[in-house]
Parts: structure tokens; sequence; C-alpha cells
């Protein structure tokens, strides 16, 4: 299990995660989700040991996750920066003497099926190539903790569906596997888990089958005796609650409603 404990992260007087926490077990996806500039990406540094966390503690399988356990994870990170001038083998000889347990069969197996030139430079392949490419290098890796950030981000239809498909195969393979995302509407189509952050903390964290169970969906007007107004959607409200009332919500629905303010602003 990876557990992440109230890790904190500021950058010199800004506060940037004030309080992130949440786990992942075996064979688990979680999607972080938050608006832009939220902390998404410094939650994954922190973890990756990209950037050092100040406060908060990092656990897997109960043990302290420290720098040198690194081989343990794989990362792909939000600029997909790549070095200049390195080809695919070039890459591949790299990652493979990083990671022990390289599995040079999955690689392979996704070189050949998306039909990547190894022999190009890789800061020539499209966006979604490169993408693919480094998702191909990480999950090859056979590394136990997976780091995605914005993997689907800025990609075509195909090769969007392509990478959750990769992702899912990868956690089912007794991985885990964490995701940032802001693409609300596709997240249910691979992860498990969700943690949403605002304001520099998870303020839910669940399984989207319990969320879906635990909320509802009301109207403005109606009322909730025992349940609690999380947000608006819409013109409706998200309600925790265990009362039958309204109707289930969609997961896209769970996540405006955490992140919306209670109060309606009137634009015009
Ligand atoms: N190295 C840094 N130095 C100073 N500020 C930083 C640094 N890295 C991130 N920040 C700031 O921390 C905040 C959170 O950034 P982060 O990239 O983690 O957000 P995010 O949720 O991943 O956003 P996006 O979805 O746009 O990628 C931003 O205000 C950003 O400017």
């Amino acid at each position: 299990m990876l557990k992440i404990e109230n890790l904190k992260k500021s950058f010199k007087d800004k506060i940037v995660l004030s309080n992130i926490s949440f786990k992942i077990d075996r064979g688990e996806i979680l999607a972080l989700i938050g608006p832009n500039g939220v902390g998404k990406t410094t939650t994954l540094n922190c973890i990756s040991h990209v950037v050092k966390k100040d406060n908060g503690k990092i656990f897997f399988n109960n043990e302290e996750f420290t720098e040198n356990m690194k081989h343990q994870l794989a990362y792909v990170p939000e600029d997909r920066n790549i070095f200049q001038n390195l080809n695919g083998y070039d890459y591949k000889k790299i990652w493979s003497n990083l990671y022990p347990n390289w599995n040079e069969n999955v690689f392979e197996k996704i070189a050949i099926k998306y039909n990547l030139d190894l022999n190009k430079k890789i800061e020539k392949y499209s966006q979604g190539l490169k993408t693919l490419f480094l998702v191909a290098l990480a999950v090859s890796s056979n590394a136990e903790i997976l780091l995605l950030d914005e993997p689907t981000q800025h990609l075509d239809p195909t090769i969007r569906v392509e990478i959750m498909k990769i992702m899912r195969e990868y956690a089912d393979n007794e991985k885990h596997v964490l995701v940032s995302s802001h693409e609300i509407f596709e997240i249910e189509e691979y992860a498990d888990k969700i943690a949403i952050i605002k304001d520099g903390e998870v303020i839910y964290h669940d399984y989207i089958d319990h969320a879906k169970e635990k909320h509802r969906i009301i109207e403005a007007y109606q009322d909730t005796k025992t349940g609690t107004i999380i947000g608006l959607v819409g013109n409706n409200l998200l309600v925790k609650t265990d009362e039958d009332i309204g109707r289930y919500p969609k997961l896209n629905e769970i996540i405006i409603g955490y992140l919306n303010e209670k109060q309606e602003i009137k634009l015009f």
C-alpha cells in the first residue's frame, strides 16, 4: 500500500500543500483531481522526491518511502520533457539500466502495437506518440508505483483510450497507480478511487462506487434532514446523505459539487 499522510509543501511563503492524505492499495488506480494550479504536480513531485516535502509522511508497504527506494517508482511528468538527440533505443537503454525489474517483453509489445520508430529522435515524435512512448517506458519499468501527471492531456481520443487501457492493465498487475487529472469525464473509465484537492487539502477521498452511494443530487429548493450540503451542481445541490432523496449523482457531479462554492454567484 502507498500511503500519503498529511503532506505539506510551500514555495517561499506560498503554501501549496497544507494537508494531503490518501492511500492506494495494490491493484488500484487513484485519480488526483483538482483545478489548475491546486498542487497536483507538486504532490507527485513530493512523492517521487523530485522536490523535497516540508512535512508529512509517505509510506510504501508500511515502510517510509525514502529517496533510495526510487527504483520502485516510475514517473511520467506533465511537461514530457525529454533529452534532445536521443532516440527510442537510447531511452530504452537508460530506463532498462535504472530499473532492475525492467520488462523488455512489455516494451516490445507496446512498440510493435503502436508502431513506435525507435530509431527516430523522441523530440520528433508527435505529442501523442511521445506520451505513449514515455508511458511505455514507465510501465516496462515494472516499478511497484506508477505516477502519471495528466497522461491524457492534449491527446486525440484514440491515444487517450490506449493510455487508459495501459494504465488499467498495469494496475491490474498488482501495482499502485496514481494519476493526476482534470479530465473529470474520463476518470471513471480507468480509476478505482478519487482524491479531490482544494486549497491545498484533500477535501474528499473515496472509492468511486462508494462516493456515488453516499451522495445525492437534490433540487436547490429541496430540504435534507440529516445530510450535509456539499455544493452547487448547476441548479441542483450535491448532498452527502443516507436519506433516500433526489437521485444518485454521476462522478462528475460529485467532483463539481466538492469544488464549487455553496453559494451561487450571479453573473448577470
Ligand atoms: N518550483 C516551484 N517554485 C515556486 N512555485 C511553484 C513551484 N512549483 C509549483 N509552484 C506553484 O505551486 C502551485 C501548484 O502548482 P502545481 O503545478 O503543483 O499545480 P497543478 O495542480 O499540477 O496545476 P496544473 O493542473 O495546472 O498542472 C502553483 O501556484 C505553482 O505556481
